[in-house]
């Protein structure tokens, strides 16, 4: 299974799933990385884990199809057969959704379908709810709205402050996508 990174930012969930592949814990190979943003720190993750990677702003490109494409032939030329975004900030459209069709895969810092959007942990603690949690999901053309493949929940201590709530969900997520992804690959849900 040769998948595809996808990732805007610190890198820490690509890391997990760079650690679980060289443990053994992840039947797959980590073809290529996708980054949206030449400041990330997940471009020098990727690069010492020797990971071919783009780094293309959507700016880069005349239009957002036109952004779509570019990396489309790149994950095409690594032979890449899924997508895993790990903290990509920016919305995939129908080219990659046409191209990888039930084979694009988000993991969120929250209970979808509650507190979907890029700041999933601060809103639930800004809430004020008793538990939160991980989602992992299918992608499709809404934003978090895609089948839900795994989730884990997780009590917010009332004292709790926010750093140490996402400190807690990240080492969820750390051991959870990899976990999931692996029961993917194995149930055959992810055919080559
Ligand atoms: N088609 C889908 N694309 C993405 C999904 C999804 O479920 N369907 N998940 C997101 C992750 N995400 C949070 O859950 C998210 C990321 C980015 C945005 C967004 O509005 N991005 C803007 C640009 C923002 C910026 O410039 O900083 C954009 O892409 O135009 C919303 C939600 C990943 N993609
Ligand atoms: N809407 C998607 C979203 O909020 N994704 C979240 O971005 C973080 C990336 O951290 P990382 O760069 O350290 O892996 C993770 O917490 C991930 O769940």
């Amino acid at each position: 299974m040769n998948i595809a990174l996808f990732a805007s930012g610190t890198g820490s969930n690509v890391q997990a799933l760079i650690t679980a592949v060289e443990e053994g814990r992840l039947d797959a190979t980590l073809v290529c990385l996708v980054c949206d943003n030449p400041q990330a720190a997940v471009i020098d993750k990727a690069q010492q884990a020797q990971i071919p990677t783009l780094v293309l702003p959507p700016s880069a490109c005349p239009h957002r199809q036109a952004w779509e494409e570019h990396i489309l032939a790149f994950l095409q030329a690594h032979q890449t057969d899924l997508i895993v975004l790990a903290g990509f900030m920016r919305i995939i459209g129908d080219t990659l959704l046409e191209a990888y069709p039930k084979r694009i895969i988000n993991i969120h810092p929250s209970l979808l379908p509650e507190f979907p959007g890029r700041h999933g942990i601060q809103d639930a603690y800004e809430a004020g709810v008793a538990q939160t949690g991980v989602t992992i999901h299918f992608v499709d053309a809404g934003i978090d709205t895609g089948e839900i493949i795994a989730q884990e929940s997780l009590a917010i201590p009332q004292e709790a402050t926010l750093a140490e709530l996402e400190a807690a969900i990240h080492a969820i997520e750390h051991r959870l996508y990899p976990a999931a992804l692996q029961t993917l690959i194995e149930k055959g849900k992810m055919d080559k």
